[in-house]
């Protein structure tokens, strides 16, 4: 029974297809009293679950949901003063309540593919309609925060049928993304 296995309580009865353009929104943490709030302008890209063990996971999840938007598109509205990076050396600076512990924006600001993103948690929107997961990404990791490796097969058997193809980094497309990036970089280093 694969069904017994939980993904993530948002998408374990189903994916929600989005209806139309996602406009943006606001993310709000966790907090009952004076919540984080945090504006994106625009929409989400590259929305996908995530099983690395730094992505910011509700209660029951096994994989986390997370997308990109440009950081230029990412304010700070309400309660700033309460959020604090996770682990300043990580790509991702992942900016958390320090009250709830939810991730509420993750700025990539050194040189990289991805740098100019900010990594969000669409499930944290006030909005609906928000892009749906595509993929699942770095699914062995998921044995780092515990898994049975011998629960793998059926955990990927899961995230397929749910149409989330199982990758151990990230989707091809964006892996492809990654070396093309670093192939100009080497070629540009070549020629000086
Ligand atoms: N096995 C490690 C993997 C951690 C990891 O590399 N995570 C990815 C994906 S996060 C969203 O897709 C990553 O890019 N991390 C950069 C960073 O965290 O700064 C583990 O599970 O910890
Ligand atoms: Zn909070
Ligand atoms: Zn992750």
């Amino acid at each position: 029974m694969t069904n017994s296995i939980s993904i993530h309580p948002l998408i374990d009865q189903g994916i929600p297809r989005s209806a139309e353009a996602f406009a943006g929104g606001v993310l709000v943490c966790a907090c009952t009293e004076r919540p984080v709030k945090v504006r994106v302008e625009g929409p989400i890209a590259h929305n996908h679950v995530c099983g690395c063990t730094k992505c910011w996971k509700p209660a029951g999840a096994t994989f986390s949901m997370v997308a990109v938007a440009p950081h230029d598109k990412v304010t700070v509205l309400e309660n700033g003063d309460k959020l604090a990076v996770v682990d300043p050396a990580a790509l991702i600076q992942r900016h958390a309540c320090t009250e709830c512990g939810v991730h509420m924006y993750g700025p990539v600001e050194r040189e990289h593919p991805f740098q100019g993103l900010d990594f969000i948690h669409p499930e944290r929107f006030q909005e609906s309609g928000w892009q749906e997961p595509g993929f699942a990404a770095f699914v062995s990791s998921i044995i780092e925060a515990g898994a049975d490796p011998k629960a793998m097969e059926g955990i990927r058997k899961r995230l397929t049928e749910l149409g989330l193809a199982p990758y151990d980094c990230l989707s091809p497309a964006l892996m492809d993304y990654i070396a093309s990036w670093t192939a100009a970089r080497t070629k540009t280093a070549q020629h000086n």
